[in-house]
């Protein structure tokens, strides 16, 4: 099975591109569903361990973690950054593994891992046979992240700060989707990406069949040469 490491910065498109993706058939692993659903619900070893440390004043009346208060402490502090990662990042990459068997057992050939820290953790990286990033400039992903956050400026700035530069991450990809112009633009890019994928899956079964065929024709030689020799 292969997997495809889909990645990018805050509000640059990773959630549309994969949107597009999953259009076209691809399964989609999404690690801010995963952390939302495995990891922060109320009795999970993870919600406890964030009450512990940053206290009941992050929780909702209905005892759920109050996601916008929990982002602003982390976001302005390194150090609370750092420990809610401590905390999650273990959690989210046990739900993703599993996530990923069900789709391995349910015959995929391969599946796509729609990570935002892909980078920064480092921990997926060597496991995964293509990275794609989602790319778009900074003025563009600031007033997208303003909008579609309802943040400010500064807030906006803040967050892109918590995470590597994206220009950065462009430089480590296999594949760089550019999605600072029209959706349609970036949908003409996710179809040729969508082929390549696809390609590379049949050029893979092919290696495997050829591996499997020389494995079959070796076994019938050595079988021959034992008949002969004895
Ligand atoms: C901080 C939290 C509470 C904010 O929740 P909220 O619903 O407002 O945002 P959402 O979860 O949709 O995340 C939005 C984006 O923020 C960025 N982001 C989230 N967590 C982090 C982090 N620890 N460091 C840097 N960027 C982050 C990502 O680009 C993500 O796509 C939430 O993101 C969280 O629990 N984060 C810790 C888990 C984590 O690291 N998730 C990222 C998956 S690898
Ligand atoms: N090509 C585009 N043209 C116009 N708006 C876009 C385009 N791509 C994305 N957007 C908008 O920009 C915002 C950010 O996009 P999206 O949610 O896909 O980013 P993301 O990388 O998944 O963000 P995050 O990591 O913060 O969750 C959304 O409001 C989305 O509708």
């Amino acid at each position: 099975m292969f997997l495809v490491g889909l990645t990018g910065g805050m509000a640059s498109g990773k959630s549309t591109v994969s949107s597009m993706l999953r259009e076209l058939g691809c399964p989609i692993i999404d690690a801010d569903v995963v952390a939302r659903k495995a990891v922060v619900e109320p009795h999970t070893p993870a919600y406890s361990r964030i009450v512990y440390h940053f206290g009941p004043e992050i929780l909702l009346e209905n005892g759920e973690i109050d996601r916008q208060k929990l982002g602003q402490l982390i976001f302005s502090s390194e150090e609370k950054r750092k420990l809610l990662n401590s905390i999650t990042h273990p959690e989210i990459h046990k739900a993703m593994l599993k996530e990923i068997l069900f789709y391995f057992l349910r015959g995929y050939r391969y599946v796509v891992l729609d990570v935002p820290l892909l980078f920064e953790t480092r921990r997926l990286t060597q496991f995964l046979n293509h990275t794609v990033v989602v790319y778009c400039d900074p003025a563009t992903q600031l007033s997208r992240l303003m909008q579609r956050d309802g943040v400010t400026q500064e807030q906006a700035e803040q967050r892109v700060a918590a995470q590597m530069p994206l220009n950065e991450k462009r430089g480590l990809a296999n594949h760089v989707i550019e999605n600072s112009g029209s959706r349609e633009d970036t949908h003409k890019q996710v179809l040729r990406l969508h082929t390549k994928l696809e390609d590379s899956m049949d050029f893979l079964l092919v290696r495997v069949i050829a591996i499997a065929a020389t494995a079959g024709l070796s076994g019938i030689l050595l079988y021959a040469a034992k008949i002969l020799l004895s």
